[in-house]
């Protein structure tokens, strides 16, 4: 044959590989989610995540040390709240002392640089573990967005850099962008979870957490995967009220809408790689059934060239020490 053109000459070693190599991993595109809780020298790994760890205080402190020194610069603060102090309000989530603001402190005093986003939605703090105030079995939209605006205030009183509300209601973005502006936190970030799926890949994140749902689902207030156009319009509805960054969650199943978001708004996206899909890959690994690290990486590339700005994973920190 004579071939006018042949592709594989781009292939043919690794330096022109990586030459011509559309896409690179670093560092700084990670947002490392982090599981607190009360307690001291606690590291408590997560059966369902294995070697993901619940941590103290005072080892959160270390943690965020060397999340710094790896280069990891942002990360997404989760608490799980005693059962004791969870009630239909999440009172305990407005606590000025709670765990939360309390977690904000510690990594800001240990890496005053790092940047910190908090989780903000009632699901730890409730007592039936569902996003909102529960009113005859239903959840409240409004009221729940006014919680949910004093959370974040609080948050940002605490230090945090950024609010990350992952709850799905309506409204709760320009909820949360009025009081904080009404407040003077006129540079707090707001990260929406916009597209977010009501997914059984959450599974467990929620063992994590305790924060399992006490009845029913969350299919009244997540989306349902079935839909492609209507995450569009839950994304372009939080940016018009305010939304710093937007988000698709989950991760991998769900690449077309990061593409499809980042072709929709001019803001940066960022993309969850949820606790599901960290347990498939580490069960498989155990089992020897597929190569850890190399499926790792191919994922994360593939949030690249589906186009997210900001990769959510519970990989950061293996991934980053990996490329070295
Ligand atoms: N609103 C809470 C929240 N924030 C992030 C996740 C899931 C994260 C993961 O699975 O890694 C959830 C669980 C849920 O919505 O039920
Ligand atoms: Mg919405």
């Amino acid at each position: 044959m004579q071939l006018l053109r042949r592709n594989r000459r781009l292939r043919t070693n690794e330096a022109i590989r990586s030459l011509i190599r559309e896409h690179t991993i670093t560092p700084n595109d990670f947002l490392v989610p982090i599981f607190i809780v009360e307690g001291k020298g606690i590291k408590e790994e997560i059966p369902s995540m294995p070697r993901y760890y619940r941590y103290s205080l005072d080892i959160l402190k270390k943690e965020v040390k060397e999340l710094w020194s790896l280069g990891l610069k942002s990360v997404l603060l989760f608490v799980k709240v005693p059962d004791e102090l969870k009630d239909n309000k999440g009172t305990e989530a407005l606590n000025a002392d709670g765990l939360m603001q309390r977690a904000i402190k510690t990594v800001k005093d240990a890496t005053p640089d790092m940047l910190v986003m908090t989780d903000v939605a009632l699901d730890p703090y409730s007592s039936y573990g569902h996003d909102g105030i529960v009113d005859d079995g239903y959840i409240v939209n409004d009221q729940t967005c006014e919680v949910l605006a004093q959370m974040s205030l609080s948050h940002a009183q605490a230090g945090a850099d950024f609010v990350a509300p992952s709850d799905m209601m309506d409204g709760r973005i320009l909820a949360i962008r009025e009081l904080l502006e009404k407040e003077n936190f006129k540079n707090t970030g707001i990260m929406s979870y916009s597209a977010k799926y009501a997914s059984a890949f959450y599974g467990p994140f929620r063992d994590a957490l305790d924060s399992a749902p006490g009845f029913g689902d969350k299919k009244t207030y997540q989306m349902d995967f079935a839909n492609r156009d209507e995450a569009i319009k839950e994304t372009i509805m939080d940016v018009e009220e305010g939304a710093d960054i937007v988000m698709v969650k989950p991760g991998i199943a769900y690449l077309d809408l990061v593409r499809d978001v980042r072709d929709s708004v001019d803001v940066p996206v960022a993309v969850y790689q949820v606790s599901g899909e960290y347990a498939m890959l580490k069960a498989a690994a155990e089992k020897g059934w597929l190569d850890h690290d190399s499926v790792m990486l191919e994922q994360i590339m593939a949030f690249k060239r589906a186009g997210a700005h900001i990769i959510a994973s519970y990989f950061a920190k293996d991934v980053v020490k990996l490329l070295g």
